[in-house]
């Protein structure tokens, strides 16, 4: 692959290292996503999982490398930047609004919003409220819509978190650890959620739960001291020797 070549992917990182203090935390990294691709990267505490999801948004700087997003070179750009150019990005910690119901908290996610204050001065229109309405459907909170964000269930907030970035139509969406803290039907809900919103878009996901990964994932990538130990369908990552001696056999 050449560095300067367009691609059909999605991301396409090249040679992406990031030093601290001159431990690489990812080191010499080559990665590729398409398209309607669900692909979660797992691996040990400490791999480099969480630095490349923040590669990717700019809240970390890379120290050489490219990291292409539908062929433009998002390295240099501010986070805003990023986001504008439509990846998203949820962390584990929801940060919806608790005092602002459903349908609010997805009103000041929608894109050339006013803000918060101007959102809930503002008339709301028909275009609007139709998205907030579909994307409340595909986040199962069509029935709390005026429900304070506050009062919704550990899941259901998580859920509206999703719901605050699918409103801003991203191509890439990333998400950090989705099912943890979840009951047992609330993953099964999230899995088919996830699923649901690969169609059209490209997901990248870091989990930690095998049971889960294997009921999301298109393909899976195994990170190791910032390198990548395996990648490919979960069979055959969890079939690797090197995968589990590293990781599985834990
Ligand atoms: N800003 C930073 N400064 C210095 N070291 C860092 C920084 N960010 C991450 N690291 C180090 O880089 C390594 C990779 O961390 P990272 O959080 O990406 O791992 P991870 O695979 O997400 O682990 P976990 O599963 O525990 O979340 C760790 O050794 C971590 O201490």
């Amino acid at each position: 692959m050449n560095m300067h070549t367009n691609t059909d992917f999605t991301l396409s990182i090249e040679d992406l290292t990031v030093s601290f203090d001159g431990f690489k935390a990812v080191d010499n990294l080559n990665f590729y996503l398409d398209k309607n691709e669900l692909h979660v990267i797992i691996g040990p505490n400490g791999a480099g999982k969480t630095t490349v999801l923040d590669l990717i948004c700019g809240k970390t700087k890379a120290t050489s490398g490219s990291i292409k997003f539908l062929n433009s070179e998002l390295t240099g750009l501010s986070e805003h930047a990023i986001v504008r150019a439509g990846v998203g990005r949820k962390f584990q910690t929801p940060s919806i609004y608790e005092n602002l119901t459903v349908l609010e908290n997805l009103e000041v996610s929608y894109p050339h919003g006013r803000g918060v204050l101007g959102s809930l001065l503002f008339k709301r229109n028909k275009k609007v409220l139709d998205k907030i309405h579909e994307i409340a459907k595909e986040i199962m909170l069509e029935q709390a819509l005026d429900t304070e964000a506050g009062l919704l269930s550990h899941g259901q907030k998580q859920w509206l978190e999703i719901g605050m970035l699918l409103i801003q139509d991203p191509q890439l969406l990333m998400l950090d650890e989705p099912v943890a803290g979840m009951s047992v039907k609330e993953r099964e809900q999230t899995a088919k959620l996830l699923n649901k919103i690969s169609q059209g878009r490209s997901v990248l996901v870091i989990e930690h739960d095998m049971e889960f990964v294997a009921r999301i994932a298109h393909k899976v990538t195994v990170l190791h001291q910032g390198k990548i130990l395996a990648t490919g369908d979960m069979e055959k990552v969890q079939n690797d020797p090197k995968v589990i001696e590293v990781y599985l056999g834990h």
